[in-house]
């Protein structure tokens, strides 16, 4: 079982400090998503895990090993790191050829994972004729061409049409499922919520949050109910009462923050109040998100997070 181990991780450009002092692991077995607003260091990360940068101190494992000690290293990570870096002038097929010979891999790997990544009809073109989501794919393959323990994919889902996004969904959950370690950066919340058990969150190079996603949104997140009332007056005198505070919205549905559906129903059953409508709002991870990173990202516009919890 190989995991990914960074310890006191630091990386200097000049003055500028990319990653600080980061301590963290990917598990075998996990999807584990890497987020963080722009510049927050993610692919400086990932790179330092590759030996593609030198740290300023702190170490990058892989099973135990700097990247640069490991033996035929694609048979034990796969990168998706610049899809779009791909020579332009060979094939697809003669790209992950040329990679399979540098780690002796089988020959006839090339062509399962053109296949596995759905693009074994272009496999004859050069990549320049490529688009964008088909050099995606072509990185995707070249990632599994080892049938690594770790995977690391920055952006995988980069270009994909809707198709693509559901398969990048399904590999992933796969690969982990047969025990291996991934580790995911996306910028798209539902798009990680609907993959990833555990959550690394970079802010400015610091670690924000290293936890399960489960409790990473309990966490960040407030429980918020909706309903609708013949007897608002009533209603709000009983849950005032309480300590809550229910605001009433412009269509008559009155919202009741830190409460779930369980708290209010019995209550207005109790007192004889009838509810014409009672739902629970999921919090999702984008909300959990926007509140730790509100005072983190450095390439920001408005107040993100007070403009998702409005919406
Ligand atoms: N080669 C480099 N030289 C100088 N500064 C760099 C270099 N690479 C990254 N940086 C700086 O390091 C910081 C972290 O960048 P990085 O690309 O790792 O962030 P990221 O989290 O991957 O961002 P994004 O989500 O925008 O891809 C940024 O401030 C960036 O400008």
């Amino acid at each position: 079982m190989t995991s990914i181990d960074v310890t006191q991780l630091t990386k200097d450009y000049g003055d500028r400090r990319a990653v600080d002092g980061l301590t963290f692991s990917v598990r075998p077995g996990k999807v584990t998503g890497f987020l963080g607003p722009n510049g927050a260091g993610k692919s400086t990360t990932m790179r330092l895990v590759l030996g593609l940068d030198r740290p300023t101190s702190g170490t990058a494992t892989i099973g135990g090993r700097a990247y640069a000690e490991i033996d035929e290293p694609l048979r034990h990570v796969g990168a998706l790191l610049d899809a779009q870096a791909a020579m332009g002038s060979r094939t697809g097929r003669d790209h992950l050829r040329i990679l399979a010979a540098t780690a002796r891999i089988p020959a006839r790997r090339v062509d399962d994972v053109l296949e596995q990544a759905g693009i074994a009809s272009a496999a004859g073109r050069r990549i320049r004729t490529y688009s964008l989501g088909m050099r995606q794919r072509l990185g995707i393959a070249a990632a599994l061409l080892g049938d690594p323990a770790v995977l690391m994919l920055d952006e995988p889902s980069n270009g994909l049409d809707p198709e693509g996004i559901i398969w990048i969904r399904q590999l992933v959950r796969e690969l982990a499922d047969e025990g291996r370690a991934v580790l995911v950066s996306s910028h798209l919340m539902s798009e990680t919520a609907s993959f990833a058990d555990h959550l690394v969150v970079l802010g400015r190079g610091r670690l924000l949050a290293d936890t399960a996603m489960r409790e990473f949104i309990d966490a960040w997140t407030t429980p918020r109910v909706r309903l609708r009332t013949t007897e608002a007056d009533r209603l709000r005198a009983l849950l005032t009462a309480r300590g809550l505070h229910p605001a009433e919205g412009e269509d008559g549905r009155w919202t009741v923050e830190g409460a779930r559906v369980e708290d209010i129903g019995p209550l207005a059953a109790e007192e004889g109040i009838p509810i014409l409508e009672l739902a629970g709002e999921e919090p999702s991870l984008e909300h959990a998100y926007l509140a730790l990173t509100a005072d983190e990202a450095e390439y920001t516009t408005a107040r993100p997070a007070a403009a998702a919890q409005e919406a």
